[in-house]
């Protein structure tokens, strides 16, 4: 049986910019941008992964808000990637697995070329960040 993966992602938002981040690897997503987050892992709830992950990758608590855009089917049909608004609760953000983290307001969401699967999450956020 083949077993849908799902990525989770953290859109965190403060002072009307969201944190992005710039992927290091694998060399094919190397220098593209992402939200926080990854894999939930057998047996683990979307949302307990979601803090994890954030907790992981940046070193911060995260308070998950609501879902932003649909489920997005990744390119390879294996996986869906679903994206939820976050609010920092403790920690800052720091970049312990990317090669960068900008906070990005609404005009500057173009500026970083993001993973090609973000496309419509990125535009289901612009109108929350003003
Ligand atoms: N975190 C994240 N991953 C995304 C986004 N958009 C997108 O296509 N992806 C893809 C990139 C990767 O192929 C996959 C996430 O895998 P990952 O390697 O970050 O997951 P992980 O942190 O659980 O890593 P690992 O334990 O398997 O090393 O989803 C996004 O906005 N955020």
């Amino acid at each position: 049986m083949t077993t849908q993966k799902v990525i989770v992602g953290a859109a965190i938002i403060l002072n009307g910019r969201v944190l992005a981040g710039e992927r290091s690897d694998p060399p094919a997503a190397a220098g593209r941008w992402e939200f926080p987050g990854g894999k939930v892992e057998p047996g683990e709830s979307e949302l307990d992964a979601l803090v994890r992950e954030c907790d992981e990758e940046l070193g911060v608590t995260i308070e998950v808000g609501e879902r932003i855009g649909g489920d997005v089917v990744m390119a390879n049909g294996r996986a869906t990637l679903k994206v939820w608004t976050a609010a920092l609760r403790d920690g800052t953000p720091q970049a312990r697995e990317h090669a960068e983290l900008r906070w990005l307001a609404a005009d500057e969401l173009d500026s970083v070329p993001w993973l090609p699967a973000d496309a419509p999450i990125v535009a289901a956020l612009r109108p929350l960040l003003s």
